[in-house]
């Protein structure tokens, strides 16, 4: 099936038990700084992409980073994330939560903020790119591999919610094309 438009991703592969405790290991160390690290991410993410600033209004124009930095919105978003990585990683074990959890992030971005679908494969490698560099001890080639795992996963299942919205490239999401779209979930 054709992926939100986007190219052809992999099929998510499941994480055997072992990369789910590193995962919830590297992580807890991570999630000691959780608002730092949550705000180093976006700023790279930004930096790295700066058309990625367009979809929030109080900072879309903004350039030094400096500025950004001081963004509530910026700090709002990034403690969003972080928090949402959190309830994914203490829900490893358990796929339903997990795809709940997903849903509800998939729907608020493609209908209301109206996020094309790459950019969470361009937050996904960045959060390896940041992670890898301010955590080298912990970040090593194993738990690395379990990471990248895990957020392809992550960036599959939020494609796979775009594409039940009817989500189309250049067109986006458009009210009344939802064709498997659960009403009764809210978003
Ligand atoms: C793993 C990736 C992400 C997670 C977990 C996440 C999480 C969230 C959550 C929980 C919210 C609040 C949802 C709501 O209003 O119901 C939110 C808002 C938002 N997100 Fe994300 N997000 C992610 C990636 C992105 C990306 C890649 C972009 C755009 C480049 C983006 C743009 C926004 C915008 C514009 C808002 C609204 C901000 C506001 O109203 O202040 N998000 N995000």
């Amino acid at each position: 099936m054709d992926r939100a438009g986007e190219e052809e991703m992999e099929l998510p592969i499941p994480l055997s038990e072992g990369e789910q405790l590193i995962i919830q290991d590297t992580w807890a160390k991570v999630y000691l700084n959780s608002e730092e690290v949550g705000v180093a991410i976006l700023l790279r993410l930004f930096g790295n992409e700066p058309s990625s600033k367009r979809f929030f209004s109080q900072f879309r124009d903004m350039v030094d980073p400096l500025e950004l930095e001081c963004s509530t919105q910026l700090k709002k978003h990034a403690q969003r994330v972080m928090s949402a990585i959190n309830t994914l990683v203490e829900n490893i074990q358990d796929d339903a939560k997990m795809a709940s959890v997903l849903k509800m992030v998939g729907k608020a971005h493609a209908i209301r903020y109206k996020v094309e679908p790459v950019y969470f494969k361009i937050l996904c490698g960045v959060i390896l790119e940041v992670l890898g560099e301010a955590y080298p001890e912990l970040v090593k080639a194993e738990a690395a591999a379990a990471w990248t795992k895990l957020l392809a996963n992550v960036c599959w299942k939020l494609s796979a919610v775009y594409d039940e919205l009817g989500w189309t490239p250049g067109h986006g999401y458009q009210d009344g094309q939802q064709q498997h779209h659960d009403t009764s979930s809210s978003s």
